[in-house]
């Protein structure tokens, strides 16, 4: 019953008693974090539910699901429900995938209207009648699965642009296969004892047929070319717009980036702390810091072309951008316009010495083109920050889940499979590093950082050497990091690659493996899609962005190396050199597939 609370519906997520019947009657909107339902980012809706292999029994009761009209994925598989479909499931508008495959349900397929429909699984059941036309009109279909029916009568002439998969096999289906689905495997149409022409056998009577294949599912690669045009306008115009906004919110001035000291502690409880505008405090913040004993100074790496000094870097107006788990990070802007980012470390108990030779090591790393370059650091006794290049297209997790500012992007898998092949590269070449001996251990989609270009690069390097020291425990999103190091705090090279998988089973299914807000529970990525992968259909983890666009099978090979990353066990995860000759050959026959779509197709 949706009306249940939240604890009555966890408890329920828990363990659903296999025999229950739905009640969803008079449904209203529940918003957990629950890996089961998905809810709109205002919590009002659900858009995802999901109760597959749960043990439901019995009819799907009359007038359901009519509350939820922003239902985008409804997922019973592998159920025992039974009877009729309500018929008011065809006017869910908003879905995009259905899967009710292996139950018992009977009555004709349902004449849904849906435009958005992608996925439609209705397998392993007991429909009957004909394929009905209206099929026809969702349009975005990209797979259909009517396999193990009792369906009857002839195949209707389905022109379905997206269509990639489809399985009609098991039924009663009769007469000539239609023109436009030959170009699917015989496999596809097996078990009709009266169905013919190719790719079955030849009909009776009939010549071979010449007619050529349709066109229109030709992957065209101008197609490709106008995705990823637009995804670039899209982000463009979305940071130009953030930036605009960032700008007039730019009031916070680098009187921060000074922690003050006990003098200024004393000043401040006087209360003549600092007024007026934000350069004269910026001013007079500097004047302070300059006048240190310790006459610290900002120290540039070799090659760094950067001409600032402290005193430009204090005058600048600054924006927090965020803050982490080594600190609060930065955007400033100089007065000539130079931009950069300062990142402000907390709690670090290293000592001077100590601090710069770590610095010294993290600048003897090589540059490398997807590791976002350490151009400066400053060391004084109450404060110490870095100094970074700013990436202005933001960062994979704001891109995939939208931020407080910017909604999120639609990446499409090219896209994504290009910032996940970099970040491969970037954390490969850390690990290369230091005689094969570093380790990042701060892998997450929110520091991997994008160019304009969309080039991704990673960031952070270094920082976990610090954290040893912390005085506090460090507060890494515990969703991307590996058993062993919550267990026995281990980090290792095999740890990032734990990481890096989560990052990528964060791609591909678009959800993030990080604390809701308002909820307790985190969601655990590896485990939610081990749940939902162990049984038949894996199709449903991912993201539908990509699965409208996408074929499977590709989908499916990144799952399998997202997967080994995620090992329980360090020594069953590949090396990230592994990982990226595994991510290219995917990679590579995607490339030779779209050529060979160019190609024209035999008759
Ligand atoms: N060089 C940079 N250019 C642009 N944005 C950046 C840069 N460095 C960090 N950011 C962004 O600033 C925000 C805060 O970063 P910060 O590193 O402090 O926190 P975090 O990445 O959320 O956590 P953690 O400290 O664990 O890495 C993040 O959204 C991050 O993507």
């Amino acid at each position: 019953d949706l009306n249940a609370d939240r604890q009555a519906l966890l408890a329920f997520a828990a363990a659903v008693p296999h025999g229950s019947k739905l009640n969803w009657s008079s449904a209203t909107p529940i918003c957990t974090s629950w890996e089961g339902i998905r809810c709109s980012p205002d919590r009002s809706r659900v858009i995802e539910l999901r109760l597959p292999g749960v043990g439901l029994i019995g009819p799907i009761p009359p007038n359901t699901l009519g509350k939820l009209d922003a239902l985008q994925v409804l997922s019973l598989r592998s159920n025992a429900l039974a009877s009729d479909l309500p018929t008011n499931v065809s006017s869910i508008k908003s879905l995009h995938a259905l899967f009710l495959q292996h139950n018992n349900i009977s009555g004709y397929i349902p004449n849904l209207l849906a435009p958005y429909l992608t996925f439609f699984d209705i397998s392993y059941n007991s429909f009957k009648g004909e394929i009905p036309l209206e099929i026809q009109n969702l349009t975005q279909l990209t797979a259909l699965y009517l396999q193990n029916n009792s369906l009857h009568g002839p195949i209707p002439d389905l022109k379905l642009p997206k269509l990639k998969h489809i399985n009609l096999s098991f039924n009663n289906l009769i007469g000539h296969i239609p023109i436009s689905l030959k170009r699917f495997p015989k496999e596809s149409f097996l078990g009709n004892a009266f169905l013919c022409g190719a790719p079955l056998e030849q009909c009776p009577g009939t010549g071979p047929s010449s007619s050529p294949l349709p066109t229109t599912t030709i992957r065209s690669e101008h197609k490709k070319k106008f995705w990823r045009k637009l995804s670039l306008k899209v982000i463009i115009a979305i940071s130009a717009g953030g930036l605009a906004l960032l700008l007039l919110l730019i009031v916070v001035i680098l009187t921060c980036i000074l922690r003050r000291n006990p003098r200024d502690d004393s000043v401040s409880s006087k209360g003549n702390y600092v007024t007026g505008s934000s350069s004269e405090k910026l001013k007079e913040e500097n004047s302070r810091a300059v006048q240190q004993p310790e006459k610290n100074t900002l120290v540039f790496f070799e090659g760094c072309s950067y001409s600032f000094d402290l005193d430009d870097l204090l005058r600048a107006s600054a924006e927090i951008l965020g803050k982490g788990s080594y600190g609060t990070t930065y955007k400033a802007i100089l007065e000539d316009g130079t931009t950069v980012v300062v990142k402000r470390l907390k709690e670090i108990v290293m000592g001077k010495r100590d601090f710069e030779q770590l610095m010294e090591t993290m600048g003897r790393t090589g540059p490398h083109l997807n590791v976002v370059p350490l151009r400066a650091y400053y060391y004084s006794k109450d404060e110490k920050f870095l100094v970074y290049d700013y990436l202005p297209t933001g960062s994979l997790a704001t891109l995939l889940h939208g931020s407080r500012e910017t909604a999120k992007h639609p990446l499409n898998w090219d896209a994504r499979v290009n910032i996940s092949l970099a970040a491969a590269h970037g954390i490969a070449h850390i690990h290369e590093e230091g005689d094969g001996k570093f380790v990042h251990g701060n892998i997450k989609s929110s520091n991997i950082l994008l160019s304009q270009e969309l080039e991704a690069c990673v960031t952070d390097f270094g920082l976990i050497n610090m954290a040893s020291t912390a005085t506090s425990p460090l507060q890494l999103v515990v969703g991307y990091r590996a058993p062993e190091t919550i267990e026995a705090n281990k980090f290792s090279q095999k740890s990032d690659v734990y990481s890096f998988g989560v990052l990528l089973l964060e791609m591909l299914t678009g959800r993030a493996p990080i604390q809701m807000p308002g909820c307790d529970e985190i969601v655990d990525l590896p485990r939610w899609v081990q749940s939902v992968v162990s049984e038949e259909w894996t199709a449903e983890v991912f993201d539908f962005e990509l699965m409208r666009h996408q074929s499977i099978e590709e989908l499916l090979h990144v799952l399998q190396i997202a997967m080994a990353c995620v090992s329980r066990v360090p020594e069953l995860r590949p090396k990230m050199e592994e990982v990226i000759s595994m991510i290219e050959q995917v990679w590579q026959s995607n490339s030779e597939k779209s050529k060979d779509s160019l190609a024209p197709m035999p008759c």
